[in-house]
């Protein structure tokens, strides 16, 4: 029978710096020692000081080809007097590594030799003590220390231990970390899945992180909502593990088990963190070993770990917990933040005119690919309420610096051919890609304004002129050096459920059969061209539904139809027939790039217009469907 626990549990804020020393200090890490063969001791880290038992080399060896000789017979030796030895009495033949005997001191090269006869053979300098002649313990001496204790090992340290005649060291065992993904809405990567299921994953995000820690892993099947099982896991892991991670039901929801059943098998140090995301982090020890519930959204968990888990990997191993390394950055994009706790705020970085320019990407901590897409991640501190876009900050870093300059910073309209420009790019130079920011275009236009982009791609009807683009980089960009490239000609339509059940061929249609519309943000050329829509046939925009919900891309408007039978949005033909849907062509507009000159300059702006003009990717991107290449000339403004 599982028992209920009260539901109403209240959440601290401890500050993250503060609950991580407490755990570190109550964690009664004892590490364990265990042998390993040296040839398998990569990444491992020794346990104790290490010390040679034999030299490396063991006897006195010859370090060239050439003659073993007594240096006293051969001081003589001069250019004009050349001197005459005589094998196996003067000296004797030796090859690189063979032991020089103990009546011999010094090795003459074979190259500084001239043979006279079988027997004799002339030199004209004379050779020093010791030269060419590498004595015993030139590498290494037998009873010295080769490494300390606390050392990860490397190739080259493997090298040396097994040359010291180490054929076996002590190294800290891997502790042994336990995860427990936990929630009934679990099902295993693979399984049919049906409305409300969802992918675990966690477990393998997390597993691969303690792996890179240098632990080892113990993934465990999926425990459902239920304190008798949430018990009974636990309980297994603290009896086969160095430490426990426990996955969701770390909040305050009706299922949230985890913190009750910790506190009955052992102690509760934390529940809830000043930080944001990751806030109902639970630290705690179960079986004098430390547990860590970390919230099941994923970017909350994957903080987590890294705050909590990975100095106590680290700690169990003896070693410093490497450190990113950190970058000044100006902020492309206003962040805003709650007095009284962190916020880390993921990022795209690109180097544009001599300055790294950083973007906030989604807050959202259930987007895995926000941490797939993150250059790197800025903390702002509790007591902050944020920086103004164009501020200076020093964020970590995630990927090297030198992919970071080469990458092409993309602020715009969300196109799919971007992606195909991201991947072609690549192919040219692998460090080298498209970080895209999807803000629509009329942002793209002030970003490349403010030197916050390289590029952006724009799709804006001027309804004046009945012509797309040039009117606004005329208007926007006058008196900035800029590059306009006509890119592309697509097909704007209705986006509708397979089958189009309300039967929607035009705008008039919407309103009549009761259509729910899914808009696109202000700024963005397709709301543009919504709205002008409107003004065309005398429609105002409350007497759509829906009007006021935004979405970001066209993709997403795809997805959100997807989802309603009586939904319709605006967008490309690409993103229907990606999503499955319906598509009923509207308008033709153009989707042009504006680059700045000095991107168009660049080594980067040249390999980017050679991807563009390429036929591998007219193929590609008219192979999406609704799309076709312009092969215009730019115009230089
Ligand atoms: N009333 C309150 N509700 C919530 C609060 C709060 O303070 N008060 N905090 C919110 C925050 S912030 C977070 S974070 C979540 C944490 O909730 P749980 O730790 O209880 O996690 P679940 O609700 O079970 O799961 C959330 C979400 O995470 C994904 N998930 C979980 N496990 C996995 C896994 N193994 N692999 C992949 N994805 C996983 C999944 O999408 C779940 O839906 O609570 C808020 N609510
Ligand atoms: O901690 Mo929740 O992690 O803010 O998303």
């Amino acid at each position: 029978m599982s028992k209920e626990f009260n539901r109403k549990v209240y959440l601290q804020d401890k500050p993250r710096q503060q609950a991580k020393d407490e755990l570190i200090q109550k964690a009664n890490l004892l590490p364990e020692i265990e042998t390993v063969p040296t040839r398998n001791g990569l990444g491992r880290v020794t346990a104790l000081p290490i010390f040679a038992s034999l030299s490396m080399p063991h006897y006195h060896a010859s370090a060239m080809d050439g003659i073993a000789v007594r240096a006293d017979e051969t001081y003589e030796a001069h250019e004009q007097r050349p001197l005459h030895l005589k094998k196996n009495q003067q000296f004797i033949y030796v090859d690189t590594g063979n032991p020089v005997p103990s009546e011999f001191n010094a090795v003459i090269m074979v190259e500084d030799l001239q043979e006279v006869d079988e027997e004799t053979i002339e030199i004209i300098a004379p050779a020093t003590p010791w030269q060419n002649i590498r004595p015993v313990g030139e590498d290494v001496v037998c009873g010295e220390m080769i490494l300390p204790q606390g050392h990860t090992l490397r190739p080259v340290d493997l090298g040396a231990l097994l040359a010291g005649g180490v054929l076996e060291l002590p190294v800290v065992k891997k502790p042994k970390v336990a995860i427990l993904p936990t929630g009934n809405e679990l099902v295993q990567p693979g399984s049919p899945m049906k409305p409300g299921d969802i992918v675990e994953f966690n477990g393998t995000v997390f597993s691969s992180f303690v792996q890179e820690w240098g632990g080892d892993p113990l993934l465990y099947d999926i425990v459902v909502d239920n304190p008798e099982h949430i018990r009974k896991a636990i309980e297994n892991a603290a009896d086969e593990a160095d430490m426990i991670i426990i996955n969701a039901g770390s909040s305050a929801g009706s299922k949230d088990y985890t913190v009750h059943v910790i506190s009955e098998l052992g102690q509760v140090y934390t529940h809830g963190i000043a930080t944001r995301p990751g806030k109902p982090v639970i630290l705690g020890e179960v079986k004098g070993k430390p547990i860590i519930g970390v919230p099941g959204y994923p970017v909350s968990a994957y903080l987590a770990l890294e705050w909590f888990l990975r100095p106590l990997v680290y700690h169990y191993q003896g070693i410093q917990e490497p450190k990113r390394e950190t970058l000044h950055v100006r902020l492309g994009r206003r962040v805003v933040s709650n007095m009284g706790a962190e916020d880390f705020v993921r990022l795209n970085v690109g180097f544009v005119n001599g300055e790294y320019i950083a973007n906030p990407l989604t807050r959202a901590a259930g987007v895995t690919m926000s941490m797939v897409r993150a250059d790197g991640i800025l903390v702002v501190p509790p007591e902050s309420q944020g920086f103004e876009q164009g501020e200076t900050v020093e964020i970590e870093l995630y990927k090297p610096i030198e992919a970071i300059r080469k990458g092409v910073l993309f602020t715009g309209s969300h196109d799919l051919s971007i992606d195909i420009v991201s991947s072609l790019l690549k192919k040219k130079d692998v460090n080298r890609q498209v970080i895209s920011s999807h803000v629509g275009s009329l942002a793209g236009i002030m970003a490349i304004r403010k030197g916050e982009a390289h590029v952006t791609g724009i799709h804006l009807l001027d309804p004046e002129t009945d012509t797309y683009n040039l009117p606004y980089v005329e208007k926007y960009l006058a008196g900035e050096d800029v590059v306009v490239i006509p890119f592309l000609k697509r097909e704007q339509g209705w986006i509708v459920p397979k089958g189009n059940p309300l039967g929607i061929k035009t705008l008039e249609d919407i309103v009549e059969k009761g259509g729910a519309y899914v808009n696109r943000q202000r700024g963005a050329g397709t709301r543009i061209l919504f709205d002008s829509l409107l003004k065309k046939h005398s429609l105002t925009s409350e007497q759509i539904q829906g009007y006021e919900r935004e979405m970001f891309s066209h993709l997403s408007v795809a997805a959100e139809v997807k989802e309603k039978e009586n939904s319709v949005g605006l967008g490309v033909y690409s993103a229907a027939s990606t999503m499955g849907l319906d598509f009923i062509p509207v308008a033709d507009e153009s989707y042009d790039l504006v680059m700045t000159k000095s991107f168009f300059d660049s080594e980067g702006g040249t390999l980017f217009l050679d991807v563009i003009q390429s036929d591998e990717f007219s193929r590609m991107v008219e192979q999406l469907g609704g799309y076709k290449v312009v092969r215009n000339q730019s115009s230089i403004f």
